[in-house]
């Protein structure tokens, strides 16, 4: 697994605002989609493209296009699906799949509850959102439904995580497929809540209310 942490200082600035308790749910909705196509710029360098033609006003030349089968992208219900606008604002024509995984907060276990994928996902490249990557559980499980379903290039984008969770999704996917983790920050650890610290708190709920 390759991990790649952005480096600028306007991801650093926008995630700052984002940790702060007092940015309300509007703000924070805006900051995470900003945040999220300075990412989509790291997380999509891989992208399949293929030669094409293109008549210019002055000449004939080659440029490229998007490589089929089109890209497709999966939020990870329900704080991913604050990440989706952001992503697809640069990858237009990707097809979009679902994944509904709630953590379990007495086991830490990621338990399913929706599930909007194609079945065969062969050739695909596969781009997860979910904001935050803690204990890992929610990754490695999203990762596992992809690469069941025939998927060998997958990049989760994040905005926080922790080195246990970076940890354990790195051996949760050995040698098994080409996946890269694209993230705003590493934090410090994961509190004894399984909270990434310093972090931002719940992303779901700071996205949408609590329920
Ligand atoms: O790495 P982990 O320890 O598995 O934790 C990370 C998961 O927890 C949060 O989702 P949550 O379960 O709160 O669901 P929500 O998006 O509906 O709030 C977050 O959006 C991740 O999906
Ligand atoms: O810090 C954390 C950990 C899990 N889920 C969140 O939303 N935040
Ligand atoms: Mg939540």
């Amino acid at each position: 697994m390759r991990l790649h942490v952005a480096d600028h200082p306007l991801v650093a600035h926008k995630l700052s605002v984002l940790r702060d308790e007092a940015t309300p749910s509007p703000i924070f909705r805006l900051l995470v989609d900003e945040l999220v196509t300075l990412l989509a710029y790291e997380a999509t360098r891989h992208v399949r493209v293929e030669p094409q033609e293109v008549v210019t006003p002055v000449t004939t030349t080659t440029g490229v296009k998007l490589s089929d089968p089109s890209p497709i992208v999966i939020p990870i219900l329900r704080a991913g699906l604050g990440m989706l606008d952001g992503m697809t604002r640069l990858l237009p024509t990707a097809e979009v799949g679902f994944l509904g995984l709630q953590r379990d907060e007495a086991t830490f276990e990621a338990v399913t509850y929706a599930n909007r994928l194609p079945d065969d996902l062969t050739g695909r490249q596969v781009f997860l959102l979910d904001p935050m990557l803690a204990t890992g559980a929610t990754l490695v499980a999203a990762i596992d439904y992809v690469l069941e379903r025939g998927a060998h290039d997958v990049t989760a984008v994040c905005l926080l995580a922790a080195p246990e969770g970076v940890q354990v999704v790195q051996e949760a996917v050995g040698e098994r497929a080409d996946v890269q983790v694209v993230v705003a920050a590493v934090d410090e650890r994961l509190n004894e809540k399984k909270y990434i610290v310093p972090g931002l708190g719940d992303a779901g709920d700071r996205l949408y209310g609590i329920v």
